[in-house]
């Protein structure tokens, strides 16, 4: 029979071998030393911190309180690196993947494309890929964003009656319906959406407004995404979404069919027609004939070209936007820039029936004060506020600046093991003050028109967009972001020629999902409310 002091013993020694335990664990940590906040639960350690869509004032606090670089806890105790040490967030950047739960998320959801995919395949897609997005081809593109973009002017003026008074519109709903417009037209050569009226019913436009809601309420369960290949093969898991008594999965199920669907028969339509004849510019006839054309070791397979199609929708769509609705909602909090902006893009008189579209669209990206609008807007409240990164090797990272360990000491350089997961804060390598200035938290379109400070260039943000990251930066960067500038410095050329943008009364939130969302108290969706009034 075991006596109490047995029972006694029994207990200190587990406790000790705990306590041991635990304490091993942290010395084997290479990351032991790197100061962080303590986690807020138990399994989820400081996640419902990072990603809490009311969670604006986090990484400013954890910037405050701890610097460029903090140790939280993912899942289960995992380390985390919360991290905007421009020197880390370049060699992550450039070196290290999405982790595997993040890329099966978009497999799942849009198969095999660019952010469905990684290693070689991904490498693959980019080669065949990237020629379609470069300048050369974004630039043929501008009457056509021209035409519509009109087309939504004139709509607003006359059968929205705003010639007659001033209306309140909702500017994320028509950002999100001109991007959609655009994406179809440029990049699958087809109409979806005559936008001449208050709403817009084609079923593949209502698809893609559904899908980030349905999504939303699945995203706890992003987490399983890297096993749901072994429930068997796809017939099966998609039989299961249909027939689940889950109602969110199956309105995901249902809107990710129609999009398939839609993906599959455009491809089918393209394969009927001749591409060789250069009437056919859309990105996915191009795509189409430059797979036919090339070598065996570097064509596409079918379902990774139809896979494209939802990607790059999706991708243009959960973006461009809420960009754009940040960029109203600026000029509507500060009206001096609204009228600087306004004053540039009247006196600049571009001629939008150019037939030299290379000389329109360079004359458009030279106004500096639009270029401006738009670079402070993408630093300050960069749509995309954090990328997930898990380091594939064991390796040091020198900082940018030194950081105080927990023992006191300076610690200046990082060593990480396989494994290590990352949160690269933009939003803090966007605000901090060492790299732009005293005057970092402010927006002000104007510092762009003067010499940066030197910190920006010593800085060295990997972005492909100057140096800042709201395209991201390495192999996973934005392959659109050129084709995003055009539509949005033609929008807002284009409607702030005619009209004037005020906010209401209405409370406007923002809401840090992975892509930041405006929305409206007690009203469903998202929403930016303006008082729009045309210009006499
Ligand atoms: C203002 C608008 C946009 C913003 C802020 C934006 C932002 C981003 C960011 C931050 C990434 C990198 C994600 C990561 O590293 O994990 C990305 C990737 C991507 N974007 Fe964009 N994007 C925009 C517009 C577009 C447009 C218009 C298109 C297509 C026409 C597009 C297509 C893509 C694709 C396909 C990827 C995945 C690239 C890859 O994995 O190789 N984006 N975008």
């Amino acid at each position: 029979m075991p006596t109490r002091l047995d029972s006694f013993a029994a207990v200190v020694a587990a406790a000790t071998l705990l306590f041991l335990y635990v304490r091993n664990r942290r010395a084997r940590s290479p990351l032991a030393n790197i100061p962080g906040p303590s986690p807020v639960s138990s399994w989820k350690g400081n996640l419902p911190q990072i990603f809490n869509i009311k969670g604006w004032d986090f990484p400013s606090y954890i910037f405050a309180t701890y610097g460029r670089v903090a140790k939280m806890h993912g899942l289960f105790g995992r380390e985390v690196l919360y991290v905007s040490d421009p020197r880390v967030v370049r060699r992550v950047l450039l070196n290290f993947p999405p982790p595997p739960m993040v890329v099966e998320s978009h497999n799942l959801v849009n198969g095999s494309g660019l952010l469905g995919t990684m290693g070689d395949q991904h490498k693959k897609q980019r080669k065949m890929l990237n020629p379609l997005f470069a300048v050369k081809h974004v630039k043929a593109f501008t009457p056509l964003f021209f035409d519509m973009a009109q087309k939504l002017r004139d709509t607003y003026l006359n059968e929205l009656g705003i010639a007659e008074e001033p209306r309140t519109m909702n500017m994320h709903y028509w950002s999100s319906r001109l991007t959609l417009e655009l994406i179809s037209q440029a990049a699958f050569g087809q109409s979806l959406d005559p936008l001449n009226s208050e709403d817009s019913a084609h079923p593949y436009t209502v698809a893609v407004r559904a899908m980030l809601p349905a999504a939303l309420p699945l995203s706890v369960f992003r987490l399983t995404t890297p096993y749901l290949k072994y429930l068997g093969p796809k017939s099966l898991r998609r039989w299961l979404v249909h027939a689940l008594p889950w109602p969110a999965l199956n309105e995901m199920g249902k809107v990710v069919d129609v999009i398939y669907s839609t993906a599959v028969s455009t491809y089918k339509q393209k394969k009927t027609i001749d591409l060789d004849d250069p009437s056919h510019k859309d990105v996915m006839s191009v795509l189409l004939n430059a797979n036919k054309r090339a070598s065996q070791e570097d064509r596409l397979p079918e379902n990774e070209v139809i896979s494209q199609m939802g990607t790059l929708t999706a991708a243009a769509h959960d973006t461009t936007p809420n960009a754009l609705a940040r960029i109203f909602w600026h000029l509507g909090q500060d009206q001096r820039v609204q009228d600087k902006l306004r004053e540039e893009i009247l006196s600049a008189k571009l001629d939008i029936n150019n037939p030299d579209i290379v000389q329109l669209y360079d004359e458009l990206m030279a106004l500096p004060y639009l270029d401006a609008v738009l670079r402070e807007t993408l630093r300050l409240t960069s749509p995309v506020s954090m990328l997930q990164r898990r380091a594939n090797v064991d390796t040091s990272i020198p900082l940018w600046k030194p950081i105080i360990g927990v023992d006191g000491s300076d610690i200046t350089t990082l060593n990480v093991t396989k494994g290590t997961d990352f949160i690269l804060v933009i939003v803090n390598a966007h605000r901090d003050p060492e790299i732009w200035g005293p005057d970092a938290l402010e927006f002000k379109p104007e510092r762009w028109l003067n010499p940066l400070p030197d910190a920006v260039g010593d800085a060295a943000l990997p972005g492909v967009y100057f140096q800042l990251l709201p395209f991201g930066g390495g192999f996973k960067a934005c392959i659109g972001y050129k084709y995003a500038e055009l539509q949005m410095k033609v929008m807002l050329y284009t409607l702030l020629s005619a009209f004037k943008f005020q906010p209401t009364t209405d409370k406007v939130i923002w809401n840090m999902h992975m892509v930041a969302t405006p929305s409206v108290e007690g009203v469903k969706g998202s929403q930016l409310p303006m008082k729009v009034s045309a210009i006499v």
